[in-house]
């Protein structure tokens, strides 16, 4: 397609086709500022509270993304785990471009067409997996872009910086957009002659380890990170996502929920209910994160969840 028609979709299409758009580029941009800074070798590190790391790659890219995405949506609001950002950024971390092939391939679902900027809450978890970032788990690092309409997250962005990071093409950004579908990956279902869970690798306790227990899985997954462990459900390594205790926050869970969702999945806390993501809510996922990949019954393993593991939940 001629680049002068390129241009005109990635600034006459609707809202939420942009806000996807441009959200892939952003993600991608951030991913190789996380790489950048962990080749310089001093990641700058910030111990926010326990078992609570940040380093400069977290920073950096936070400011990349929250800078972008608020010069091209002004009345967007955005909340971003690292809290408030210098955005005078270098020129070249201002992203303005929009993914192409998604705008070209993709028509928007028929419930967004009147969205206005000021509807849209931007989740946005610069660095998911800053402990196995430092620790160099790199695979399981994911730059997480989630979009909230109406309290709900509808679409979102995942980005693995280190995908595939021994080729000439490294890293990946899987999307998803509810009503549309999910893009830059091709889903796999999990085997159907075993039950296999994924959990945290660093944050489990004993109300966690007796979900998991409760289960009688084959296989349990410990590996970090929010937006890895619903890749791990796309990718069919896993049938759910189980992790019964409060530490997740709401830009951990935006954009896997949007993502895991549009393509048949369902994401809640540990007594099924769906997270709120408008502007006003608190930050903590206080009642865990249950994932259960499309084909899996959610309500099958939630019924499973022992009365003392939901008990233990706190108010969402
Ligand atoms: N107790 C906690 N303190 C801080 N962050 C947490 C905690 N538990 C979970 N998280 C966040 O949720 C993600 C998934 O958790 P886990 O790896 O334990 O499954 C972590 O990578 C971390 O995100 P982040 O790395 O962006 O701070
Ligand atoms: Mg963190
Ligand atoms: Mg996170
Ligand atoms: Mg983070």
């Amino acid at each position: 397609m001629c680049k002068n028609i390129l241009i005109a979709m990635a600034t006459s299409a609707p809202l939420v086709m942009r806000l996807v758009g441009s959200s892939i580029k952003i993600a991608n941009r951030a991913g190789k500022i996380i790489r950048d800074v962990m080749c310089r070798g001093d990641l700058g590190i910030v111990e926010k509270g326990k078992d609570d790391l940040q380093t400069e790659a977290d920073r950096s890219a936070q400011r990349c993304i929250v800078a972008s995405l608020s010069k091209l949506f002004p009345n967007v609001t955005i909340i971003g785990e690292e809290g408030p950002s210098d955005l005078n950024v270098p020129d070249d971390w201002l992203i303005t471009e929009s993914n192409t092939d998604f705008l070209e391939k993709h028509k928007c679902p028929d419930t967004f067409l009147d969205l206005k900027e000021s509807d849209v809450v931007i989740w946005v978890d610069p660095l998911d997996g800053t402990s196995e970032y430092t620790q160099g788990f790199l695979e399981r690092v994911t730059v997480l872009i989630g979009i909230a309409v109406n309290d709900r997250a509808v679409g979102g962005v995942i980005h693995q910086p280190y995908y595939n990071a021994d080729s000439g093409d490294v890293g990946r950004t899987i999307w998803g957009l509810k009503g549309c579908g999910t893009g830059g990956i091709l889903p796999v279902k999990p085997p159907k002659d075993r039950f296999l869970v994924t959990t945290t690798r660093s944050h489990s306790n004993g109300i966690v380890q007796s979900a998991l227990d409760a289960l009688t899985p084959d296989e349990v997954l410990r590996v970090g990170g929010a937006g890895y462990k619903v890749l791990q459900l796309l990718e069919g390594k896993a049938h759910a996502y189980v992790f019964a205790s409060a530490g997740c926050k709401k830009w951990d869970t935006c954009a896997p929920e949007a993502v895991l969702e549009a393509n048949g999945g369902m994401l809640t806390d540990m007594l099924g209910r769906h997270y709120c993501y408008g502007k006003d809510v608190s930050y903590p996922n206080s009642s865990g994160v249950l994932g259960t990949v499309a084909g899996v019954s959610h309500e099958d393993i939630l019924s499973k969840i022992p009365d003392t593991v939901k008990q233990a939940m706190d108010k969402p």
